[in-house]
């Protein structure tokens, strides 16, 4: 069996090493998909090294060696699927060299055909080639087979699709009648005259039109609930399985990805009603249709069906051509979107370093790619797809032209051929409708593809979870290592640290210690990549998220503000919180300030992402945020960095009235000195623990920071410490 290397799409563009490798893996028949990959190895911030894509191969039974390549001729005698290093910064699939053209599959754009020039111009002269598989260990590591969930959710359908065949099979039945009627009609024109009056005739074709209009009205209902039920029912499969994926997941997308592919869910179910249904039953018509046109004339079926395999063989061919066209411009369609997207949101930054030149031009690039695609699809389906349209057109002349030479020799009657004019025609569409039909599923395969990429995520959901009913009485890592990807290095190693019930506890250290990344598994945000984090001695992971954040309040290095009034700001729709404890909360996080220049008060519609507010402003909403709901444990991250001595001082005295016991990552020293113990955090490491006095004694890190006077991210990561 010749085996084809099959395109998958890269998510983020530091993918394409995983990409690559996903698509070799398959195309030896280790059937593993780009989620599996990314779940178990991560994707390092810069992409993939050479030996690491060796090394995720060798995990699965396939032994490769890097080679440096220094002319075309090794592609001569390996003419055979491997992974290319490309343009110094990309990697892609080389599929074959054919005469002078290489073919590659690039994870980012699709399949590329590229002169022997262009391909040298761009091969960066490394290639990993596979070299042997142990079968046996490629087999033990497949993915289980997937389910079709697109087939899954059309079966749950079933009735409503019959329905619809239902309808529909009984309005072809009135098309079907009128070129019947017509040849009777026409045929025996002097007896119907006699024997119908016009009257009687008019109130025929009444009933025929009403009983026509009650079906379509019927059949465009059930369309209609059919659409909605799978908008319905793939948004909120969508919106569920994006809720409960950990954060993780978010870390390495792009959110102008993630919009892009929670809006395929409408192309997807308006491909699906439109034309699934029509296509099953209009098979079923091109059979009945066929039948008609054989009774009528051999001989004109005969050209007419001459005419049609041009049709098919040409729509055949446009479909192909489409859908390759189809597939590099849904990339460079989704790449577009993500450049906008960063741009509206970094819009501040953009304006503030002067990079409007540098967006505009990656966006232009890419913009004009994608129309060059669209120009392309257009002239090249323009042409074939102009082959169908001709035939079609000019059908019903070759049937008449050769049909009166039958009316002459008595072997059709005119009825018949005005009859079979018009079955011809109804002939094509079903199948014009069939092959379009066809180009349809190609797409909805990519689109379901991109979709089901984010609905297959496996996640243990919530409601297979444990609850946390009792109250807070701890939290505590054990033996807890952290690393963002597989490739990277260990951005926390053996943390040990238990957070009782009435500890403040203060994290400190170096820029790029590991604080923010400590306080997020702390909070539950992120999972270890070996040991435990316990909540009252259970596993975190094992428990259902909803009860850990009605215990736990987080606030984040740069929290997010919503576009709803100041208070719902603050609420964010927690019940029973009291007026008094509200306005205590915004009094604790001098948030009360904030209202007095706000038009409407605690009222004021903030507008999106807070930018009617500043740093210290959505600082101080975003603490009121986490204290208005009593947590039992509340971990702040650098909370007060954008606001001045006095607020940060007030504000963190206040919290520290509070009962609950709270973590806080903070850079400045002298608000947390007050603090039961501070964790000093070094290299991803805790070097020190203890009070202020404790530490100062000590003589290491803190001290030196303390007595320095200098602020902790100041220092180096690679400084000694004691
Ligand atoms: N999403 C990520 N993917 C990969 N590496 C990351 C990611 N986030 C952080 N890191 C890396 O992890 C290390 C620790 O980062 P972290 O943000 O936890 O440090 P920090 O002590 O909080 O730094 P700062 O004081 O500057 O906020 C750094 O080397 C950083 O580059």
């Amino acid at each position: 069996m010749v085996r084809k290397v099959k395109f998958i799409e890269q998510s983020e563009h530091s993918e394409c090493g995983i990409t690559s490798v996903a698509m070799i893996l398959n195309y030896l028949g280790v059937h593993i998909s780009l989620n599996t990959l990314r779940d178990c190895y991560g994707v390092p911030k810069g992409g993939n090294t050479p030996f690491q894509l060796q090394a995720i191969l060798r995990d699965f039974g396939v032994e490769s060696s890097g080679l440096r390549i220094k002319d075309m001729q090794f592609f001569k005698e390996n003419n055979r699927p491997c992974i290319i290093f490309w343009d110094n910064k990309h990697y892609v699939v080389f599929l074959k060299k054919v005469n002078n053209h290489v073919l590659v599959v690039d994870p980012a754009l699709g399949y590329r055909k590229y002169t022997l020039e262009e391909f040298e111009e761009h091969f960066s002269n490394i290639a990993l080639v596979i070299n042997s598989i142990d079968e046996k260990k490629a087999k033990e590591y497949s993915d289980e087979k997937k389910k079709n969930g697109l087939l899954e959710l059309i079966k749950t359908q079933k009735i409503k699709i019959l329905a619809l065949i239902g309808f529909t099979l009984l309005i072809q039945f009135f098309a079907l009648g009128i070129p019947i009627i017509t040849q009777r009609a026409v045929d025996n024109y002097k007896l119907l005259s006699s024997d119908l009056t016009p009257f009687e005739i008019f109130v025929s074709i009444l009933a025929v039109f009403v009983i026509y209009y009650v079906l379509q009205v019927f059949r465009t209902l059930i369309v209609a609930r059919f659409q909605n039920y799978f908008q319905k029912n793939l948004m909120t499969s969508f919106m569920k399985k994006i809720m409960s994926l950990p954060l993780n997941f978010f870390v390495n997308r792009s959110t102008g990805d993630m919009i892009f592919r929670s809006n395929l869910s409408t192309y997807i179910q308006q491909l699906l009603s439109s034309q699934l249904v029509t296509t099953v039953i209009d098979v079923v018509f091109v059979i009945a249709y066929f039948s008609l046109m054989v009774s009528y004339s051999k001989r004109l079926t005969v050209v007419c069906m001459a005419g049609i395999a041009v049709i098919v063989v040409s729509s055949f061919i446009n479909t192909k051509k489409y859908q390759s066209f189809t597939d590099k411009e849904l990339a460079l369609h989704s790449k577009v979107h993500r450049t906008l997207v960063e741009l509206f949101e970094g819009m501040e930054t953009v304006k503030s370093v002067g990079a409007e030149k540098q967006f505009y031009n990656e966006w232009e690039a890419n913009f004009n790619e994608q129309l060059k695609i669209q120009m392309d699809k257009n002239r090249i389906t323009g042409i074939i797809g102009g082959v169908a349209t001709t035939s079609q057109f000019i059908m019903p002349l070759l049937i008449i032209g050769i049909g009166i030479y039958g009316i002459s020799n008595g072997t059709l009657t005119i009825g018949e051929l005005i009859s079979f004019n018009a079955i011809s025609a109804a002939f094509v569409t079903p199948i014009i409708t069939i092959m379009s039909a066809f180009s349809s599923i190609l797409l909805l395969r990519s689109y379901f593809g991109k979709l089901s990429e984010i609905l297959e995520q496996k996640v243990m959901t919530d409601e297979e979870k444990e609850e946390l009913n009792e109250p807070y009485e701890y939290i505590e890592l054990k033996n807890v290592d952290f690393q963002y990807s597989k490739f990277e290095k260990m951005v926390l190693k053996d943390i040990n640290l238990k957070i009782g019930k009435n500890e403040k506890i203060a994290i400190v250290g170096p820029s790029g210690s590991g604080k923010s990344t400590l306080v997020k598994l702390i909070a539950g945000l992120y999972s270890p990549s070996s040991g435990q984090v316990l909540v009252n001695g259970k596993n975190m992971n094992e428990l259902k998220q909803e009860s850990i954040r009605s215990k736990i309040s987080v606030v984040n290095q740069n929290p997010a503000i919503f576009n709803m009034s100041l208070k719902d700001n603050i609420l964010m729709n927690k019940e029973g919180i009291s007026d008094e404890q509200f306005l205590k909360a915004v009094d604790d996080a001098k948030v009360a300030e904030i209202i007095q220049s706000l038009p409407m008060g605690y009222m004021t519609q903030i507008s999106e992402g807070g930018l009617n507010l500043s740093g210290g402003q959505m600082q101080r909403i975003a603490i009121a945020r986490a204290i208005v709901k009593k947590p039992e444990l509340i971990i702040m991250d650098e909370p007060t960095s954008a606001l001045d001595n006095i607020s940060e001082n007030y504000i963190m005295n206040r919290v520290k009235e509070y009962e609950f016991p709270c973590v806080v990552v903070s850079h400045r020293l002298n608000t947390i000195q007050h603090f039961d113990r501070v964790i000093v955090m070094h290299q991803g490491r805790i070097v020190e623990e203890g009070n202020h006095e404790k530490l100062m004694k000590n003589q290491g890190l803190y001290s030196y920071i303390y007595s320095g006077n200098i602020e902790v991210g100041d220092i180096e990561g690679g400084m000694a410490v004691g």
